[in-house]
């Protein structure tokens, strides 16, 4: 029988929660209506990522040391694609490379793979490659086939 009754300490308790809930769902309504929301749209390579990263640099103290070393992987895995992407169109296209050791940087290039441990940097003979291969006379050449291949902006 004891089971079914409520003390007044159970009411004010049951009470007390009530408010919590009225209060915290006021609060979420007002935060609510003061809250934007933005659909981006645009074609790929449009600057979509790009217009929310501003917006959190601009409005909200920008990245920390943290966040952004976790970009770090991305970034290597970045140069190596561009650099195989170039290269592949080099083939492709039968673009013949002028200078002679660029032969062996693209074959180091093409073989390279980014080790996962975002700590480990990439080896100092990419840096040498990559640019040797950019400054190579072919290039030009490369570039007139720019829209039947994929490269992102950042390449260069
Ligand atoms: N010149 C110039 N480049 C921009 C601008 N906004 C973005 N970019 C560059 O355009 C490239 C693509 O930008 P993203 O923001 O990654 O494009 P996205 O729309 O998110 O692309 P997806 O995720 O593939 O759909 C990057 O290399 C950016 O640095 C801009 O206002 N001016
Ligand atoms: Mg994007």
């Amino acid at each position: 029988m004891g089971m079914c009754m409520s003390t007044q300490n159970d009411d004010q308790e049951q009470k007390k929660r009530s408010q919590a809930i009225d209060r915290k769902l006021e609060e979420d309504s007002r935060r609510l209506r003061r809250e934007c929301k933005i659909l981006l749209l645009g074609s790929g390579e449009s600057g979509k990522s790009t217009i929310v990263k501003q917006m959190k640099i601009i409005h909200q103290n920008g990245y920390s040391t943290e966040e952004l070393s976790m970009y770090r992987l991305t970034i290597y895995k970045n140069v190596i694609d561009c650099a195989k992407s170039l290269i592949g169109a080099m083939r492709q296209f039968d673009v013949e490379l002028q200078t002679p050791e660029n032969k062996a940087y693209c074959d180091y290039l093409m073989d390279y793979t980014v080790d996962p441990d975002p700590e480990r940097p990439l080896e100092m003979k990419v840096g040498q490659a990559v640019s040797s291969l950019w400054r190579d006379q072919c290039i030009p050449k490369v570039m007139e086939h720019s829209s039947e291949f994929y490269l992102m902006d950042s390449a260069p």
